[in-house]
């Protein structure tokens, strides 16, 4: 390549729930800082994690999953994402390859149409989940979604395949420009929404009923434990999970609180590795009846 020029810009992936977004967000970062669940729409905070070359920086913008809204937390959503579209140097749109394409993929399409000037790139994700021959035919089914100067990729975020060349895609489509943040820089998603994420992936985590929508997580405080020795510092996190009936509190809390007990030891783990120190972690549950369709309670609860 002549084109010796640094390249830096910001993208986003969009896709419907389950599309593989935040994993192959993770992928391309190359560490754990996106959500992934198997449960979906659990990405409700715009995320950025980067990607260093020695020739380019992009930044990826973690976008919640483009939907039809169904409350009043749906319909923020989906101008966050549109607000997001317009930003970015380029778009990921991702369509997994082991799903038909669906009509949540054609009301994003029709969407990513209206942008014009954004360049879009359509990642079939997933792809190990599917055989050659059902690849190559769900590729030209994309094909046919998107518009003629589309770039088409398949990846697969689990085995690793073409995870580079979905960076180099991507980088391909930004603009001239320095670097924006430093080598080491990973996200610059505050701490606490991170913090606040982990604890509500922990607390999804094998609930199988309606929870996704109903809870929300938000970090009350974290501080430094006073009298510690400064080689073993200890910080003190205090989380509240808010969830919308009473029933939903004793899902969480499970009998004699065995449950918040394992989501607290699970949470924790991941915490410590994110901050990279010890931390006692305090949870409550509370109910914030009905949260979701309140303008007023979902300020309050950081959206
Ligand atoms: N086999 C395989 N599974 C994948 C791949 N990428 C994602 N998955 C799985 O697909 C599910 C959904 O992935 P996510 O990354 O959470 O999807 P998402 O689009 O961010 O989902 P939302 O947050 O709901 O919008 C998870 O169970 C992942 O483990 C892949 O490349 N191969």
């Amino acid at each position: 390549m002549t084109d010796t020029k640094h390249r830096s810009g910001f993208a986003c992936l969009v896709g419907r729930p389950n599309a593989g977004k935040s994993t192959l967000t993770n992928a391309l970062v190359g560490e754990k800082i996106a959500i992934t669940s198997s449960r979906p729409q659990t990405t409700r905070h715009t995320i950025r994690g980067i990607v260093h070359r020695p020739d380019s920086q992009l930044v990826l913008v973690d976008t919640p999953g483009l939907h039809k809204p169904r409350t009043l937390l749906g319909e923020r959503l989906n101008h966050l994402v549109r607000e997001t579209l317009l930003e970015v140097d380029v778009v990921g749109f991702c369509l997994p390859a082991d799903e038909k394409i669906g009509p949540g993929d054609k009301f994003i399409a029709a969407e990513l149409k209206e942008l014009r000037r954004t360049p879009v790139v359509a990642i079939v994700t997933k792809s190990d989940r599917v055989k050659p021959e059902t690849l190559a035919a769900h590729l030209l089914d994309v094909q046919n979604l998107m518009n003629e100067a589309d770039d088409i990729i398949p990846v697969s975020a689990v085995n690793g395949f073409q995870v580079d060349a979905v960076s180099d895609l991507l980088m391909s489509h930004l603009p001239e420009g320095p670097r924006m943040y430093p080598d080491d820089e990973l996200t610059d998603e505050p701490e606490n929404v991170m913090i606040a994420e982990l604890v509500r992936e922990a607390a999804l985590e094998g609930v199988r009923d309606e929870l996704p929508h109903s809870l929300a997580v938000v970090v009350d405080e974290v501080s430094e434990r006073e009298g510690r020795p400064e080689s073993a510092p200890l910080l003190d996190v205090h989380v509240l999970l808010y969830v919308e009936r009473d029933s939903q509190k004793a899902i969480v809390i499970g009998r004699g609180g065995s449950r918040l007990r394992e989501v607290g030891t699970n949470a924790r783990r991941e915490i410590e590795a994110l901050l990279g120190t010890r931390i006692h972690l305090d949870l409550r549950v509370k109910v914030a009846k009905d949260w979701q369709r309140d303008p007023k309670q979902m300020q309050r609860l950081g959206f």
